[in-house]
């Protein structure tokens, strides 16, 4: 494990990006998961599960038959070129190692699951346009799944309807106010209002249209 905490979570965009899984079992099968919606996701492995062969069949993902253990490095080198990020999973700690090795020459990311590599693979709830990450740093994937459901159970819908209130609150007031700390006095109003919040419940319209009562009230009193 690391000593100092030099981690950080980064929301990226996967989309054409290579991520190589080595592994075909349970834990090449819950990154591919993971992985499949976002970016382009080979799975390297002797073989694999019945979920994984499902995801092949719907176009989601690439397996790659291929004995690891047996395999030229050059072999290796040509399997990882050009991936953004590469995930030694199978059984064999040493054949991990290796590839982790090969893939550490060229700077690209690797997310080691017997140890801590440069990547962490996070708990990840995606609610709509809300993306939370969680970690804890290797010290007990059991806490951050934990973590995780605890998390999912307060993020209501209204969340997602909340989000799209804000995003069409701030064009309109990019429009009508010109003060950017004005729009962030609003904004905030509005997101610590119990009866906005409360409208989404009848319809979102009914809470946009108490947002713009607000917003009224403020444009009264402005200097605009
Ligand atoms: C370091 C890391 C490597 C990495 O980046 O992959 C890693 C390593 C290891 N996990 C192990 C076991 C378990 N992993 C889980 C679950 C998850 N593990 C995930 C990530 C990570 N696991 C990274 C650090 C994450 C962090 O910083 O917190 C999650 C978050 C993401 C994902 O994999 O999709 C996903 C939850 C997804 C969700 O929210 O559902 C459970 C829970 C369960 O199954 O109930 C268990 C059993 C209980 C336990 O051990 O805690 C073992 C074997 C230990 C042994 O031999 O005993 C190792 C290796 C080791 O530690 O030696
Ligand atoms: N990060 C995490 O969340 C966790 C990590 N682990 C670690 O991950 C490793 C893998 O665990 P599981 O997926 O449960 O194991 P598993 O036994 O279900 O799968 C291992 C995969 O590796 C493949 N494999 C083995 N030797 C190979 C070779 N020579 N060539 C090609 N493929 C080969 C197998 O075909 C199989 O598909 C464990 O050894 C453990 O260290 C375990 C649990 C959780």
């Amino acid at each position: 494990m690391a000593e100092k905490n030099n981690f950080l979570p980064l929301i990226l965009d996967l989309s054409g990006r290579k991520i190589v899984i080595f592994g075909g079992g349970s834990v090449g099968e819950r990154k591919a998961e993971l992985f499949c919606g976002c970016a382009d996701t080979i799975v390297v492995s002797l073989d694999f599960s019945e979920r994984l062969k499902e995801l092949e069949a719907s176009g989601q993902i690439c397996l790659s038959r291929l004995d690891l253990a047996a395999a030229e490095d050059s072999k290796l080198r040509e399997i990882i070129s050009g991936a953004f990020l590469v995930i030694p999973a199978t059984s064999s700690s040493e054949l991990n190692r290796k590839i982790a090795d090969i893939a550490g020459e060229s700077d690209i990311l690797i997310n080691q699951v017997d140890t801590l590599g440069n990547v962490v693979i996070p708990s990840v709830i995606k609610r709509g346009d809300l993306v939370i990450g969680i970690s804890t740093l290797g010290h007990s994937p059991a806490v951050s799944k934990y973590t995780r459901k605890q998390i999912e159970s307060v993020i209501t819908p209204a969340y997602s309807d909340m989000i799209r209130l804000q995003d069409e609150l701030r064009s309109y007031l990019k429009q009508h106010v010109t003060e950017q700390k004005q729009r962030k006095t609003i904004l905030w109003k509005i997101l610590e209002s119990e009866a906005v919040w409360n409208g989404f419940s009848e319809s979102y319209e009914k809470a946009a249209e108490r947002a713009y009562a607000i917003i009224s009230g403020y444009l009264e009193n402005f200097d605009r």
